[in-house]
């Protein structure tokens, strides 16, 4: 597949793990509409490339990320001015479910996405790392639920999945309401990242060794997992029971299973386990 963008370095750390880096560090990764349809296009390809089975992604240089290019965002709501409401609000929604693509596909790749923060993670970043499986971030990570501070109500995921993140609606309320900066041991005390490091260093380090744990697991398991702690989020726990059964009902009959349990009776290494 081909994995070459302007403003994404994507590579190919061996063993299953892939690395996407936001890179547009002279303006502090600020995404613009071109990197944020290129993010959906990586995490689409990510999906199905049986040579990944983990991803980490981080940005380049001093931050993780600023928030959306504003000077990209004001051009894309600008879109339709010469047409009646009625058509430039179509055009306004088709823009926008275009928009909430990126954050979806995150969500939805099966392959599990280990969010690595550090400084700047503002705004837009926060629809990025809700979507994500797994979030770490370094001591001096900076993080605003921001847009009401640029007039909108956040649209491509933070207002949808923070609340199912964190328990304390409160507290969701309160810095989502009022775009206000937090620092990494509120957003560790909150539950948002579940790891605090010194450095980005440090927080790559710790980000690869958790992508290959997962990475030289079953992918049938890992998947399956990821699949189904996704629809037990939105779902009653009848329901995802009832789902994981149907999963399971095609998945239980992997060779992985049975290549596992010799591993471990044998206190053997882990399998070389075929791609999914
Ligand atoms: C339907 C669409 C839905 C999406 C909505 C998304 C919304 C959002 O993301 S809201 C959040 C938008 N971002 C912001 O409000 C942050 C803006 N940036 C800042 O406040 C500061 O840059 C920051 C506090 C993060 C860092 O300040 P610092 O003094 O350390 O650096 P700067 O000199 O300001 O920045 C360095 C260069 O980067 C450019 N830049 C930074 N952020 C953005 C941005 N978001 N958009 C465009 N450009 C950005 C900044 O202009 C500097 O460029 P230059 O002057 O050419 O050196």
């Amino acid at each position: 597949m081909n994995y070459s963008y302007q403003y994404l370095l994507v590579s190919n750390k061996g063993n299953g793990i892939f690395h996407v880096q936001l890179n547009r560090a002279n303006k502090l990764n600020a995404l613009t509409l071109e990197m944020w349809d290129d993010i959906g296009d990586v995490f689409a390809k990510l999906d199905t490339d049986e040579n990944c089975r983990a991803v980490v992604i981080s940005g380049n240089g001093r931050c993780f990320t600023s928030g959306i290019d504003i000077p990209s965002f004001m051009s894309a709501v600008a879109v339709g001015e010469d047409l009646d409401v009625a058509r430039r609000s179509r055009q306004m929604l088709r823009l926008i479910e275009k928009m909430q693509f990126p954050t979806n596909i995150i969500e939805k790749c099966c392959k599990p996405v280990i969010a690595a923060i550090h400084s700047y993670c503002v705004g837009i970043a926060l629809d990025i790392i809700t979507a994500c499986d797994v979030r770490y971030c370094t001591k001096d990570s900076d993080f605003a639920v921001k847009e009401v501070a640029v007039g909108l109500a956040a649209d491509v995921g933070s207002l949808n999945r923070l609340p199912k993140i964190v328990g304390n609606h409160s507290w969701v309320r309160e810095v989502c309401l009022s775009a206000r900066h937090f620092d990494a041991k509120e957003a560790f005390e909150q539950g948002l990242v579940s790891r605090v490091f010194d450095n980005y260093e440090a927080v790559m380090t710790a980000a690869k060794e958790t992508a290959k744990a997962i990475a030289t697991s079953s992918p049938v398991a890992v998947q399956g997992t990821k699949i189904v702690l996704n629809y037990a989020r939105d779902h009653s726990v009848d329901e995802s029971l009832r789902y994981v059964a149907l999963w399971n009902m095609s998945q239980l009959q992997t060779d992985d299973i049975a290549e596992s349990a010799v591993a471990v009776m044998t206190k053997g290494p882990k399998p070389n386990y075929s791609k999914l």
